[in-house]
């Protein structure tokens, strides 16, 4: 996966406090994503351990920090999903929120939001733009 080298600079990841502030961040993250009743039900199937990876690992990529990530690449990982762009959407503010909450410059949350835009087009489903 190439996404870190194409996104925000390190230094975001730096400011905020790395990783631990990361894992702050993923708690909050994690409650308002699985509270959402439109988007639980993509991480049914994904084991508690595996959805907390899933937004560590995704505020890693967005804040530009170190890619320590093997996996599948976005599209492989989120096409057979089918996401439309209204739920990617909704991703987007919960994690706007959080970051809000935990007090994140606002710089930063800038360019947040135009790595999410860069990276939506792996995300949300290619085939059917109105989603499902
Ligand atoms: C910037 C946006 C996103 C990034 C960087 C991202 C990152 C990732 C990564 C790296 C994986 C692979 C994790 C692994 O295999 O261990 C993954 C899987 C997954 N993502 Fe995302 N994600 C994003 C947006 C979304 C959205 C919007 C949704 C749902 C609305 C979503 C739902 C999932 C689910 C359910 C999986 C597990 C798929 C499976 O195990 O088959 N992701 N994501």
């Amino acid at each position: 996966m190439t996404v870190t080298e194409e996104t925000a600079p390190a230094s975001h990841y730096e400011r905020i406090g790395g990783a631990s502030s990361v894992k702050a961040a993923v708690e909050l993250f994690y409650e308002r994503v699985l509270a959402d009743p439109e988007l639980a039900g993509y991480f049914a199937d994904v084991d508690m351990a595996g959805q907390r990876r899933h937004l560590a690992l995704m505020l890693t990529v967005v804040l530009g920090g170190p890619n320590e990530y093997t996996g599948r690449d976005l599209a492989s990982a989120h096409q057979p999903l089918n996401i439309p762009v209204a739920h990617y959407v909704k991703v987007g503010e919960h994690l706007t929120a959080t970051l809000v909450q935990l007090g994140v410059p606002g710089d930063i949350i800038t360019d947040v939001q135009a790595v999410l835009a860069q990276v939506q087009d792996q995300v949300v489903a290619s085939g059917d733009p109105a989603g499902a």
